[in-house]
């Protein structure tokens, strides 16, 4: 007889593994390789931004006082006594009517209280000097950018774990960054088992198929920061297979298999476990795809034992190892973004387990809606290539109808309004 497993629910097998301790590392690197990774280290500003008040359009620096009787039928004339791009800094100072030709970025003339923009003026020229003509009164501020009105110095400005994307990358130059401290990425080992496996190069033969698990994820381990080390397949042989994960998990953080966790007489992986003493954390989830991942922990590092079948390895990586490479970059928020859409098709029949529905989003008159990305089989490869989402179909007697309302799991979003300060 099978030794009949006990799955445990999905939110206590996330916390299973969430509850044991793994540390990330960071590093120095240099601007031009922190892009798209995690910051190391809290962000502080070290300076004020602006760095000094300037002009925000092109025009002229002017006192208010002298605009405040300013009217079409009285209009002011002022002296203008310098004119200035950015870079360059005043030499004079502005006295009663006078004032400074000024170009978008340039530091504000001392005595100034607002610009008026080129447009709103008229130049005349008297006696080889110019003057400028305005007609109404100016307001206080007007096309000013203040010094610190953005950030002052010593400000907290990003949290470690941040993503870096263009807009970090921005921030980060305008500090002065020029070495970013980074989260080191997750070495993530990658065997796939069975010896029905063809390399991709290789001419198709009878019984055999190619693989396609290695290449999905270590896409998927690219995609959640870590970095994939793809260490070849295995056959459906004990001693070659608790071999291979012996030596191998020496030199990862962390190593996933695809393949061999179910009951067959080929599935190896359970035997490898108790062969090399590994502590397993459950071998059996209520969810479907992905019912028969295994976790466990081989010399205090996690092997994810992750299904054979495409569709259930994709989700058993989303749902399991994609937390842990983000707790290990420092990540607040280490689970895949939630949001809720309109089911748009009918699911008539009720699941005992929860189903991770591989999905598609789009938006149809302001309405956020939910498609099958294909067939949904565990089985199944080719609906990944056009999946962006989960739709969770919790368990029990319920059936869903096109309209109801569901939780999608976002996969290419990384969020943000968790890591920023705000
Ligand atoms: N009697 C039972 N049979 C099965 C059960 C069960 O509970 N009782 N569970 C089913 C479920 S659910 C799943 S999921 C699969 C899990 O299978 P394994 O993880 O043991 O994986 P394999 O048997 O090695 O392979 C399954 C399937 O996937 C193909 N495969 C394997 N590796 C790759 C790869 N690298 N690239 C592409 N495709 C791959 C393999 O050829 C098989 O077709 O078990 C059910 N059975
Ligand atoms: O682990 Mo299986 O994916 O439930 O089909
Ligand atoms: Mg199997």
């Amino acid at each position: 007889m099978l030794e009949k497993r006990t799955p445990l629910q999905i939110n206590q097998a996330i916390k299973k593994i969430m509850e044991h301790t793994i540390e990330g590392k960071t590093e120095v690197v240099s601007i031009t390789e922190c892009d798209q990774r995690y910051l190391g280290e809290d962000i502080l500003a070290t300076n004020d931004v602006p760095l000094f008040t300037r002009a925000a359009f092109d025009g002229y620096a002017l006192r208010l006082i002298d605009t405040a009787d300013a009217s079409s039928n009285q209009p002011i004339e002022l002296k203008v006594v310098e004119e200035l791009g950015a870079g360059m800094v005043a030499t004079k100072e502005i006295g009663p009517f006078e004032t400074t030709r000024i170009m978008t970025g340039t530091m504000v003339p001392k005595g100034c209280d607002a610009i008026i923009m080129l447009e709103a003026v008229k130049v005349v020229e008297k006696n080889g000097e110019k003057y400028i003509v305005i007609k109404r009164k100016v307001k206080e501020g007007d096309h000013i950018s203040y010094r610190g009105e953005e950030a002052k110095n010593g400000d907290m400005i990003l949290k470690k774990g941040t993503k870096i994307n263009p807009g970090v990358m921005a921030v980060l130059a305008t500090f002065g960054y020029s070495k970013v401290r980074v989260a080191v990425k997750p070495k993530i080992g990658i065997f796939v088992t069975g010896s029905e496996l063809l390399d991709v190069d290789e001419p198709i033969q009878n019984g055999k198929i190619r693989n396609s698990n290695s290449f999905m994820i270590a896409s998927q381990v690219r995609r959640a920061g870590g970095e994939p080390i793809y260490l070849g397949k295995l056959p459906d042989v004990l001693d070659t297979c608790t071999n291979a994960v012996d030596a191998a998990i020496k030199d990862v953080d962390m190593l996933i298999t695809t393949g061999g966790v179910s009951v067959g007489d080929y599935d190896l992986m359970p035997e490898v476990y108790k062969a090399l003493n590994g502590e397993v954390f459950f071998n059996k989830v209520a969810m479907r795809p992905g019912s028969v991942t295994t976790v466990a922990i081989l010399n205090g590092k996690f092997l994810f034992g992750l299904s054979g079948n495409p569709s259930a390895s994709y989700v058993g990586f989303e749902l399991f190892t994609r937390p842990v490479i983000k707790k290990m970059l420092f990540c607040e928020n280490t689970h895949l973004r939630a949001s809720v859409a309109q089911l748009n098709v009918d699911f008539p029949k009720a699941n005992p387990l929860t189903r991770f529905v591989r999905s598609k989003l789009y938006f149809e008159n302001g309405k956020l809606l939910v498609d099958p990305a294909g067939l949904d089989k565990s089985n199944v490869v080719m609906s990944l290539a056009h999946t962006d989402s989960l739709a969770v179909l919790p368990g029990g007697k319920r059936c869903f109808q096109k309209g109801d309302q569901v939780q999608v799991l976002l996969l290419d979003d990384e969020g943000s309004s968790d890591t920023m300060s705000r």
